[in-house]
């Protein structure tokens, strides 16, 4: 699906048609079989993709009223923290174990291949701040159910979730009723 996109480069906007598609690598049976892993590393191997991915979660972002991104380890990084500092606003990093000195709350999660725990420090997130949750990819939707749940644990406020990539199939949305969502792209 083509997406026009207005990008920013070396400070200048452009208006460009992008098929954000043609920037996933689909690999099968990675990390184990039966997986397909929707990798976004050309994504973010070109600037132009990457920056116009970044500008649509952005326009997403303003238009609920964020005060804070949160994402989660290690790919929330690499799709939030460009969010927030477009906006001039702050990151929250949710982490996995072993990851974060100081005290934390966490929450335990199940994975489309496996299980985790996610992390997040007590002071990352002020009591009623605006946080929107964002995060390369949702499959089963436990990471972002998880992640949602450590913001509440600290009394932010989830004024909604945004993705690169939507896997429909695992049915994520079903998970986390009630939040607002965008999403990029959907297989
Ligand atoms: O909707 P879910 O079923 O929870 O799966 C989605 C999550 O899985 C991947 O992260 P992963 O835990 O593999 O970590 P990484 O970003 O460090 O590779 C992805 O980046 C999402 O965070
Ligand atoms: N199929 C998939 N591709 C890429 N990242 C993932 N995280 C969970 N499921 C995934």
């Amino acid at each position: 699906m083509i997406t026009i996109a207005i990008v920013r480069l070396n400070g200048e906007f452009k208006k460009m048609d992008i098929d954000f598609k043609k920037y996933v690598a689909n690999v099968q049976d990675f990390p184990e079989p039966g997986v397909l892993f929707r990798d976004i590393s050309p994504l973010m191997a070109d600037g132009k993709a990457y920056a116009a991915a970044t500008d649509k979660i952005v326009e997403y972002a303003k238009s609920r009223g964020a005060e804070m991104i949160a994402g989660p380890e290690a790919r929330g990084f690499i799709v939030g923290c460009p969010v927030a500092y477009n906006m001039g606003i702050g990151f929250a990093p949710a982490r996995k174990k072993g990851k974060l000195p100081r005290e934390t709350v966490s929450v335990s999660y199940d994975l489309e291949y496996g299980q985790a725990s996610l992390y997040m420090q007590k002071d990352a997130i002020k009591p009623g701040q605006k946080v929107l949750v964002v995060d390369d990819l949702m499959a089963t939707g436990g990471t972002l159910a998880a992640t949602i749940k450590l913001i509440e644990k600290l009394g932010g406020i989830v004024v909604g979730t945004a993705f690169l990539i939507e896997l429909t199939d695992l049915h994520g949305r079903d998970k986390i009723k009630g939040y607002d969502m965008f999403t990029l792209m959907q297989y």
